[in-house]
């Protein structure tokens, strides 16, 4: 109901804070991470991920994203190590993307962008009932951003963008069982890590960042595919393809970024 929000012009990022205030609060995401300001901390160990193929469940459009979203009602595949105190159960993943190779991530390094990023949306099972009462409290969602560059095809990503023609306009759905995102993982899981937010509304400040300094390779054709997808419903009448779907880093305020050694 109302006016929705989106990545227009009149919609976007800058017009968020109007009805969701949090958006100028001071821990948002995504943010511009600069490398040699991060703190290398010996106190941070590696992060473990335990995905089981089991637990995929469907991909969908929600008019924002292309989301794939699992079985999260046991500990199957989660989420543990690295700055969390317990594991966080895997919910969904999606991508943001931009329409040219240059932007399309939502955290940058030193400035510079992605063509696409990765994120895999997890919440603390233990210390919170359901994923909605995680996503707002300040320790109740994990989040592993995983960048993507353009290159050589990626071998598995076809799995996901041959199943895009099926989710091509908002309010789609299908099934998507047996899918591992394990194997949209680099090889090297080194990560900054940061206290932070949703990155689109409701933007809450319930998320603790790990953006994994190694990047995945996709080709200009894989991605392209997710620009086939529609912002709008089968019945809307404009063509609203699908992309620029990122917010633009926030102020880092009193913020340290850690690094993983
Ligand atoms: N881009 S991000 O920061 O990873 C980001 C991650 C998640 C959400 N939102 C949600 O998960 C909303 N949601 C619920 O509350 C229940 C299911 C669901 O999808 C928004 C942004
Ligand atoms: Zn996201």
């Amino acid at each position: 109901t109302g006016h929705h929000w989106g990545y227009g012009k009149e919609d976007g990022p800058s017009a968020w804070h109007r009805q969701y205030p949090v958006a100028k609060g001071n821990r948002q995401s995504p943010i511009d991470i600069i490398p040699d300001e991060a703190r290398r901390d010996s106190s941070l160990g590696p992060i473990f991920l335990k995905y089981d193929r089991c637990t995929s469940l469907n991909i969908s459009n929600n008019g924002h994203s292309v989301v794939v979203e699992f079985n999260d009602s046991d500990d199957r595949s989660v989420i543990q190590g690295g700055p969390l105190d317990n594991p966080y159960r895997l919910k969904q993943f999606h991508f943001h993307w931009g329409e040219k190779g240059c932007e399309g991530s939502e955290h940058t390094v030193a400035g510079i962008g992605y063509a696409s990023e990765l994120h895999l949306v997890h919440w603390n099972a233990v210390k919170y009932k359901t994923f909605e009462e995680a996503a707002t409290a300040p320790d109740g969602l994990a989040v592993l951003g995983i960048f993507l560059e353009l290159g050589d095809d990626h071998r598995w990503l076809h799995m996901i963008t041959d199943a895009l023609y099926m989710v091509k306009f908002k309010g789609s759905s299908t099934d998507f069982k047996g899918f591992n995102p394990k194997c949209l993982l680099p090889s090297n899981l080194h990560y900054w890590t940061y206290l932070g937010s949703l990155t689109t509304p409701p933007l809450h400040e319930s998320v603790i960042w790990i953006v994994l300094k190694e990047s995945i390779v996709v080709s200009d054709k894989q991605l392209g595919m997710f620009r086939l997808l529609q912002f709008s419903g089968e019945e809307d009448g404009q063509r609203m393809r699908m992309e620029n779907n990122f917010r633009p880093p926030q102020p880092l305020k009193e913020r340290l970024v850690r690094s993983s050694n």
